[in-house]
């Protein structure tokens, strides 16, 4: 059975002549790493707000371990390209808080510990008591990836997560979540501008056009990855040319 299985999956904003995901199927193994590209405005976010049930469709259904998403759920999180934090809890006290709130039953002390345990997984041992506002935006990343990690389930759902960073940040929390990836195979989608970003990171990439899903590239590019190897690889070569070519198709410049 898939992780993820969407069928069918149809989705208009209110207004909107024309729906923007139109009876889109696409099945996620359980485990594996996809990430969705495309033009802007086809639809990837879009699909990742109705995969954690944030929004819901018109048409078809998303299911997730065989259980149709009916609304959002632990286990679901979303990263989003801010981290969204709030301002005035510690980097500790934020991760926390989503965890009571997902489950209410856990002591102050026991959401605390778990929070902690999970910063310092994503290399933040050392700023459990930092507040935002003291945060670079690498960091507020990792929180914000912290927090979706201790939510329990085998999904994470990432929509540009490092779209505001600089290169030296993007690469070191691309690698993080390699290594995350690797040591508990939570199953990743991962919503990307970012041609190489999706080619070092995915098993397979999705290709988005206005209306849904073009198609399907599996990323036969051996791991450990080195991003300068994808100027070099044949298999690293061949899946950029091929989708700076669709990205030409639609319009855009990569
Ligand atoms: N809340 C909303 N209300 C109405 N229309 C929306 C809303 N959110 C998105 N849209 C429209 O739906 C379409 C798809 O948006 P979506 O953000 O899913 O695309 P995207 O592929 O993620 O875009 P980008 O790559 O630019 O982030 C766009 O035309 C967008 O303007």
């Amino acid at each position: 059975m898939p992780a993820i299985d969407i069928q069918n999956l149809t989705f208009r904003y209110p207004g909107d002549s024309r729906p923007v995901l139109d009876h889109l199927s696409l099945t996620v193994e359980d485990g594996a790493f996809l990430s969705v590209i495309g033009p802007s405005g086809c639809g990837k976010s879009t699909l990742l707000r109705l995969i954690s049930g944030l929004s819901l469709p018109d048409g078809g259904c998303v299911t997730i371990g065989g259980q149709p998403v009916t609304g959002p759920g632990p286990g679901r999180a979303i990263v989003f390209q801010q981290g969204g934090l709030f301002p005035w809890l510690t980097v500790r006290g934020n991760v926390a808080f989503a965890l009571r709130k997902a489950d209410a039953s856990l002591t102050r002390q026991q959401a605390n510990d778990r929070a902690a345990a999970a910063l310092v997984r994503v290399g933040l041992g050392d700023d459990l008591h930092r507040y935002p506002g003291e945060l670079s935006g690498g960091m507020a990343q990792r929180v914000a990836i912290a927090r979706a990690l201790t939510m329990g389930g085998d999904l994470l759902l990432l929509d540009e997560p490092f779209g505001a960073l600089d290169p030296k940040n993007r690469q070191a929390l691309q690698q993080l979540l390699l290594d995350l990836w690797e040591s508990e195979r939570k199953t990743v989608v991962l919503v990307t501008h970012d041609i190489d970003e999706a080619i070092i990171l995915s098993d397979r990439i999705a290709f988005f056009r206005p209306g849904g899903l073009r198609l399907t590239l599996p990323v036969d590019f051996p791991r450990p990855r080195v991003p300068a190897a994808l100027l070099t690889s044949a298999a690293g070569c061949a899946i950029r040319k091929r989708l700076i070519g669709l990205f030409y198709e639609y319009g855009e410049a990569v």
